[in-house]
């Protein structure tokens, strides 16, 4: 491992990876293995986690086309030095921000959506000029199989490099000095990796996850917020990590809702929801294990259905759930929706704020004011109103948690800043001595007077007559000039 991030920091160092023409190249070249090898992509998805490569295509593989062109289309504006305000001491002076490369970043990724949890971050990391080594998921081992085989075949082989393996690999992988960590997953390794990055105090982006609420106001199309909060939901049969984690509402609500899912589930997957290629497979026996475990005890509204043998969990409603039971202490990731039964807004708004900031927060409601008052008085990652998940496809959000979900967000520009340095720059000539004595020693009152003068705008009297009499002198000089050519 030593070795490899060393091969890489060398490439860097040779300052290949810095020009835009450079950079546009291997994103380009990122776009064509993905256009060319969208087969091979598609099949490995699909035998990770049971998806149809329809599935497969529109929830990863058309977010990386979109954001590969968004950097093709974006970098030069985004790599540009960006012009910064002077004051009077620098007026002479450029100023500017330019951002450079961090230098070797490593981009650990989780199995749930194998592809576009390595390239978005991959993307944002060549944009910004670095080089790049990526682990991703042993879980969802064909994926990462793929990404080894073809990255290298596509990218420049001493700047991008894949990693493979599980626990002890990436603990080898964490020894060595990174400049920057994006790692994708869940909390507690999270800790891990923030922990071993601060031997080498690098900067870490940590995208986890957290129990997303879902509040439905009564004041609302319950129709429309069910389908939507359906498809968000049993999508990639529960394991997304802004899936809508539990829902929040009225009492009176409760039952309307368990319907309108229900009936929504039937129009989305079928009366056999089994046979359905729209309705995945829990990743492993583990996972499977874990999800049957938080049925117990429940009242199964809908679903409840297990097959250890296929690891399938059909879409289930719980009512009535106990937000002391153990379905609500931790993050579902799997196809269970517990309904908990708050009095009104205000207590859905403490149940939030009583909980670990969560990665996402939903709302439903007519009323634009009651969503704005549940956006200002909690706090969340990210937030949808009036759907699920789509604040993830909107590139010009920056994606990430807050608090226990995570830090830091990448997306778009937000990638490109991650893993960016914001270098301020001063440039000053050789002139001006004369300005600078007032910073040089010895110090005096007449020389702080001068320098709050040019850096706060703030004139005491002894400056005041100065600029005064220096304004007057000007001003006679010219009238005589004036005078002067006029006789
Ligand atoms: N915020 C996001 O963008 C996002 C996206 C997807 C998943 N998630 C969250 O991730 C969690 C699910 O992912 P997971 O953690 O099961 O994925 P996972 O098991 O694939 O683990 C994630 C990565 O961590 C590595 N890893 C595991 N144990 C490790 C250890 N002890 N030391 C070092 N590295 C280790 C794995 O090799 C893998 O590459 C959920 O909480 C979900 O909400 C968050
Ligand atoms: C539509 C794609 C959603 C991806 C969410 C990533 C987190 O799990």
């Amino acid at each position: 491992m030593e070795h490899q991030v060393q091969r890489l920091r060398q490439a860097f160092r040779s300052g290949r990876s810095r020009p835009l023409r450079f950079r546009l190249q291997q994103l380009e070249a990122l776009r064509r293995m993905v256009q060319e090898r969208e087969k091979d992509i598609l099949a490995a998805i699909a035998a990770d986690l049971s998806k149809s490569e329809l599935n497969a295509y529109s929830h990863e593989v058309i977010t990386i086309l979109g954001e590969i062109d968004f950097m093709l289309a974006n970098l030069s504006e985004l790599a540009s030095a960006k012009p910064a305000k002077k004051n009077l001491l620098t007026m002479l002076d450029e100023a500017y921000v330019q951002p450079e490369p961090l230098g070797v970043v490593l981009i650990i990724g989780a199995w749930n959506y194998p592809f576009v949890l390595i390239m978005q971050p991959l993307v944002g990391a060549i944009a910004a000029g670095n080089a790049v080594i990526v682990k991703p998921s042993e879980l969802s081992e064909n994926t990462a199989k793929i990404l080894a085989k073809l990255l290298p075949q596509y990218l420049d082989q001493d700047l991008y490099a894949v990693v493979n393996g599980g626990v002890a690999e990436t603990t080898e992988l964490l020894k060595q000095r990174f400049d920057h960590i994006l790692y994708t997953g869940n909390t507690a390794v999270g800790k891990i990796v923030m922990e071993a990055a601060a031997k080498h105090l690098t900067p870490v982006t940590l995208e986890l996850g957290g129990k997303s609420p879902c509040y439905i106001d009564r004041d609302c199309d319950l129709d429309i917020a069910c389908r939507r909060i359906t498809w968000g939901k049993y999508m990639n049969c529960g394991q997304t990590c802004i899936a809508p984690d539990y829902i929040l509402c009225e009492a009176s609500l409760q039952d309307q809702i368990v319907q309108k899912v229900k009936e929504t589930v039937k129009d989305f997957y079928g009366e056999n929801i089994k046979e359905s290629p729209d309705y995945e497979r829990i990743i492993n026996l583990r996972h499977f294990k874990r999800l049957q475990s938080l049925l117990k005890g429940q009242k199964i509204a809908f679903g409840g259905e297990t097959d250890e043998a296929t690891r399938y969990i059909a879409p289930t409603i719980l009512t009535d759930v106990d937000p002391n039971s153990k379905v609500m202490q931790e993050e579902i990731f799997g196809p269970i929706l517990p309904i908990v039964s708050v009095k009104n807004v205000d207590e859905a708004i403490n149940f939030i704020n009583d909980r670990e900031k969560p990665l996402a927060l939903y709302v439903f409601s007519h009323n634009n004011k009651l969503i704005k008052r549940v956006i200002d008085e909690t706090s969340s990652g990210g937030v949808t109103g009036n759907d699920v998940i789509m604040h993830f496809t909107v590139n010009s959000l920056p994606f990430g948690g807050v608090g226990a979900s995570g830090m830091g967000a990448y997306h778009g520009k937000y990638s490109f800043d991650t893993f960016s340095h914001q270098r301020p720059c001063l440039l000053k000539g050789l002139k001006g001595e004369s300005v600078n004595k007032l910073r040089y020693p010895p110090n005096s009152q007449s020389k702080l007077g001068w320098a709050k003068f040019f850096l706060l705008k703030q004139l005491g009297r002894r400056e005041l007559v100065i600029m005064i009499v220096s304004v007057l002198a000007v001003a006679a000089a010219i009238f005589v000039k004036f005078v002067l050519e006029c006789a």
